[in-house]
Order: structure tokens, then sequence, then C-alpha cells
């Protein structure tokens, strides 16, 4: 007994050495199995020089895949994108894509790497949810099949929370926290969808299901992080807190599932809408789990680990995608004038209807509002990577270019640089946001630039369509591409078109100089999570914009650009960089804001060594 205590410390201590030397070895050296002639972005020859990188793609993982980009794909070769936290990827390039997406799942899986990179074993709570494709499937099937069917309700709960969150007093001008605020509208609307009008109204329940969501791609990122081996032993510390919120979300759930299940039996057809008063998530997964035979993913505990889940998939990408959007059109030179073009489209698309009773052939018209939202997807997609796949045959691929890549191998294309490549996006560092619209709104546009040109490929009827919001393409993946392109692309388009044509409605949002910065965790994205927006109620939905508080923040540049330039020559003169963007400055930062701020205040700069 006592011999054994003494070897007890030992054993952790080895454990401990042991595992740190395995995971610095792999995750700095070890080439994985993968082609040596294959050349790594950010390196030259050698384990130090591929070492050196993988720590870059630790904080600089945006600098190396435009440098990969720019020096392999465009000359079409494939290359390594060192990842320190998730291990390396063979970029391929584009004219590989047909290759990729032809490639069946058993031997490319996409799914995989989602899997492996969310930690699905662990944060997706069961097994059987990390592994199944019930999610798509319901999706698909019950989700998407009537969109329309949602639209008054979406709008009432748009109505509701924008209330709460960003108030009602006509012309009175409110700081809001845009994340917070749009975490809180989305999981409202999002949830009065999946679980109706009573849960989605209950504060516990919907604290429980926003925190869920918000925490599990932070606990699936610090797994990331974690040794392989002290992974099981750090992962019940790492996940009590999502633990402890879906706690909170099955007991709401538990006593519906029980009550609906005496409706149920073995061998059901879903289709037969008889056994179906109700139109939720609920009810779509009993209708899934009675049309086959396994028991257990009839039990309310699977169900509500289901639905916790779905709820990071579904909720989550639209926050991020909105709040994106709402900073871009602020921080755009013209933020007045594009807030009056889609309030103009707005207003005149739905003259006919009332609020509440939207339909898709109405949102279908919003080709200004859809284009809005995706041009911004494309700047700030909440993915860097478009196509992602781990080789999932044992004895491997060869790639097209004739390089063999082992099991487990991810392999694919980013969608970070092809969005912001200036030969296809002229202009792609900014935000245009009327860069799709504008090919269905002016006929002549296709003959007048290269970028008409090529979204007008296809056949005649699709070369008059401007390329909507859920349309993927080769050069548009911020839903991915391919088979396994987001299945609730299409309800997620629905809800945030309603949500920006109510808010362009109903909101002024105020200008600002600059825009906030997308923060990069590993390859995903995030929207600037602390930045403010100051927004006022309107009083005539169709009225013309008013002008914005503060006149650094006015769109009249001639009154506004000449005093900030002179503040911004005294500072270069003083020998300090000032940048467009942002800029080190002593002890803080000055961006442009913070000059028009100095400007206007006609403060003296005093300036210190
Ligand atoms: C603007 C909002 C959204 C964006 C930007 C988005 C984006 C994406 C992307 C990029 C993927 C592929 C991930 C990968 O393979 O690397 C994906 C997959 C998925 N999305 Fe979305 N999504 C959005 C909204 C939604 C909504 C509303 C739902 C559900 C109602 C949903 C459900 C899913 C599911 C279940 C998958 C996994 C599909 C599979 O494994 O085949 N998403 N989404």
């Amino acid at each position: 007994m006592f011999s054994n205590a003494v070897l007890v410390g030992p054993a952790l201590v080895f454990m401990l050495v042991f595992s740190s030397a395995v995971y610095i070895w792999q995750r700095f050296f070890s080439l994985r199995g993968l082609p040596d002639n294959l050349p790594w972005a950010g390196a030259e020859k050698g384990a130090l020089s591929r070492a050196i990188a993988s720590k870059r793609s630790l904080f600089g993982l945006k600098e190396l895949i435009i440098d990969g980009y720019e020096k392999y794909s465009k000359r079409d070769q494939p290359f390594i994108l060192p990842n320190l936290a998730t291990g390396p990827e063979v970029v391929l390039p584009m004219t590989q894509m047909k290759w990729l997406l032809e490639q069946p799942d058993h031997v490319l899986s996409q799914h995989r790497v989602n899997f492996e990179f969310l930690h699905a074993n662990r944060t997706m709570l069961h097994p059987k949810v990390a592994r199944d494709a019930v999610h798509s499937r319901v999706i698909r099937r019950e989700l998407t099949k009537d969109l329309d069917m949602y639209a008054s309700d979406i709008v009432d709960e748009i109505e509701h929370s924008l209330a709460l969150n960003w108030g009602t007093d006509i012309g009175v001008w409110k700081e809001v926290a845009l994340y917070d605020t749009m975490l809180d509208v989305i999981s409202r609307l999002s949830n009065r969808v999946l679980v109706g009008k009573t849960l989605c109204r209950n504060e516990e329940f919907l604290h429980s299901s926003s925190m869920f969501l918000k925490n599990m791609a932070v606990t699936a990122g610090l797994l990331n992080l974690c040794p392989d081996l002290l992974r099981p032993f750090a992962s019940p510390f790492l996940m009590a807190y999502d633990y402890f919120h879906y706690r909170k979300i099955a007991k709401h759930i538990f006593p519906i599932v029980k009550e609906r299940t005496p409706q149920f039996h073995a061998g059901m057809d879903y289709k037969n809408s008889d056994y179906s008063q109700h139109n939720d998530y609920i009810q779509w997964a009993l209708h899934d789990a009675y049309s086959h035979d396994d028991p257990e993913e009839r039990t309310p505990e699977l169900i509500s680990k289901r639905l916790a889940v779905l709820s990071f998939a579904a909720i989550q990408s639209s926050i991020i995608t909105i709040t994106n959007t709402l900073f871009d059109i602020a921080a755009s030179p013209d933020a007045l004038s594009i807030q009056s073009a889609l309030r103009e489209e707005t207003a005149s698309k739905t003259q006919d209807s009332s609020n509440f009773a939207w339909v898709r052939s109405d949102l279908r018209k919003l080709i200004r509002i859809d284009s809005a939202i995706r041009e911004s997807m494309r700047l700030w997609g909440f993915i860097s990577r478009g196509v992602m796949k781990s080789v999932v045959v044992p004895q491997g691929v060869t790639i097209p270019s004739g390089e063999h890549l082992p099991f487990g191998t991810k392999v694919g294309v980013t969608s970070y640089a092809v969005h912001h490549d200036e030969s296809i996006y002229p202009n792609a560092m900014a935000y245009d946001p009327f860069r799709f619209s504008r090919l269905a709104e002016d006929p002549q546009f296709a003959e007048k630039t290269a970028e008409g040109e090529r979204e007008r490929e296809g056949t005649p009827e699709e070369a008059l369509k401007a390329p909507g919001l859920i349309t993927s393409t080769n050069t548009f993946m911020a839903f991915s591409h391919g088979r396994h392109a987001c299945p609730g692309r299409f309800f997620a388009a629905n809800q945030l078109k309603l949500l920006l044509a109510h808010i362009i409605l109903h909101y002024d949002i105020e200008p600002i100089a600059s825009r906030p910065e997308n923060p990069w965790l590993n390859n995903a994205i995030g929207p600037p999570l602390w930045a403010k927006l100051r927004v006022q109620r309107r009083a005539d939905p169709t009225s013309p914009p008013t002008t914005a508080a503060s006149p650094v923040l006015n769109d009249d540049k001639a009154v506004l650009v000449p005093e900030v330039v002179e503040v911004k020559e005294v500072l270069v003169d003083a020998g300090l960089a000032v940048g467009e963007k942002k800029s080190g400055f002593g002890h803080g930062i000055v961006d442009d804001m913070l000059l028009a701020k100095i400007a206007f205040a006609g403060a003296p700069i005093r300036v210190e060594g």
C-alpha cells in the first residue's frame, strides 16, 4: 500500500514529462507522414524552419495562409499550411477543387475534420451526436421544407427582441454592445422556431442555451491546445461549464419529450402529419427517432443533447454574421447612404405585405440586403478553411498533382485567401455592400467589368440573377461548398434577411470611423466581441436617415477629412507612424476615430518622447 503511494508521484511526473515531449515533437517537428517535397507556407527547408512556421501559426495563421496562396496556389501547386493547434493541412490549388469535391465520403471525410477540430466526442455531449448526421437530415427534411411557415413568428420575435435589446425610444441614441445584443436576438428568434414561443421566452432556458453555444467553441479551442495524453483528465474540468448549462437546457426539454412520447410508436411514417400537432425540433427529432430502430435516439437525454449542439451550429454562426454585417455597414465611408439604399429597397418591397406576412418571394426581392450580408461573409467568413477533408482510407490517397497523402491527412482549400484575392474580387479588402446586387440592378454591369463577366457564367437565366446569399461557389465558400455545404443556410439566410431588413427600417445605425478588428482563434475568425455601436429607433420606417449625433461621425467627408488629415500630418511630422487603420503609438493605439476626435475637440497635441 505504502510502496504504491510512493510510486504514484514519480509515475505522474513521468507521464507529464513524456506527454509534453510527445506534444512538442508532434506539434513542432513531426512531418506526420506528409510528402517532404511539398513546400510549407512560411518555412524554408528543414525541421527547425517548419517548427518556427508552426509557432507562427498560433497568432499569424492569416499571414501564413496568404503567403502560401500567393506563392504556391497561384502557381497551381499544393502546399502545407502549418497549424500548431490542429495539425498541418495540405492546401490544394483551385484547379484541384473539382477532384476534391468528387471524392466520396469514405475516401475523404469533411465530417471527420469537424469532429476532430471541435473534439466532438467530448464537446458534443454524446458519441451519437458527434457521429450521426441526424442534424443535417432533420434540417433538410423538416426545418427547410417550408420556410415561409416561420416568417411571421420570426418577425414577431425580432420586434420583441430588438425592443428588449435596443429599446424603442424614438430619436434617442443608445449605445449597444453589438455582439451581446445580437447573441440575445438571434438566440431568441432561432429558439422561437426550434422550441416555440413559451420556451424561447423562458429566461433560464434562453440563458443556458446562449451560454452553451457561446462556450462550446472555446472549450474545443482549449482541448485542441491540450496534449493528447492529458485530454481525458483535463476535459471534465474544461467541460464543467458546458454541462452545467446543458443540464439546465435538459430540465426544460425532458418533460416535453416525456409528454409527447406516448403518441409515437416504432415504424411510424414521419411524413404522415396525423400525429404531429407540433412543429418544432423536439417533434422533428421524435419523427426521426421513431422512423428507425434505435431506442436510444428516442430518449429525452439524446434529444436534449442534440438540441443543445444544434443550437451551437445554428445560432453562433448567424450571430457572427449579423454582427459583422452591421459593423461593416457602420464603418463604411458611405454608411448613411448604404442605409438609405437598403431602406429604400426594403420599404419598396414590403408595401404589399404587412410586417408579419413576409413570404420568401418577398425576401428574394431584397437583393441589396442579400448582397450586403453576402459581402460581409466574403470578408469575414467565420472559418478560414473553405472545404477541408480528412483522408479516411487506410492506404491514403494520391492528389491530382501526384503526391501521396497518408491516412489522417487534412486536405482542402482555404476560403480566406480566395475571398480576399484581388483577381477574383477587385478591391477585395473593402466592404462593397452591393458588389453582388449590382449585377442584377445594372444590366450593363456584366459588359463593363471582369467581375460581372465571371459572375455571369452559367445558363442565360442564371446569368441574369445576382448570386444569392445561399449560393456556394468555388469563389464563395462562407457556407463551405459541395455536398457538405451548410444544410442550415436556407434558414439562416431567411432569418438574417428578415432581421437586417427590420433593423434597417426601424433603426438608424450611427457611422463609426474605423472597423473594429476581428480576432482570429486558430482558424476561426470571431466578430469584434466587445465593440459597441450607437443606434436609434426611427419614427417613420421610410423617412430619410437622420444625421448622426456626432459631427465626427457624419458622412460629410468634405468637412471631416481635412481636419483629420491635418492632425495626422502633425503626428507624422513628429516622427510617429500613423496608418489608415491602426498603428502603434506610445502606450496606446492611434486610429482614425481617435484622430478625428482630437481634430474636432481642437485639443492641443502633446507628443512625449
Ligand atoms: C450565417 C449562418 C451560418 C453559417 C455562416 C454557416 C456555416 C457553415 C459552414 C462553413 C459549415 C461547414 C463546416 C465545415 O465543414 O468546415 C456548416 C455546417 C453545418 N451547418 Fe451551418 N452555417 C450557418 C447557419 C446554420 C444554421 C442556421 C444551421 C441549422 C439550422 C446550420 C447547421 C449546420 C450543420 C448541421 C452543419 C454540418 C453539416 C455536415 O456535417 O454535413 N448552420 N455551416
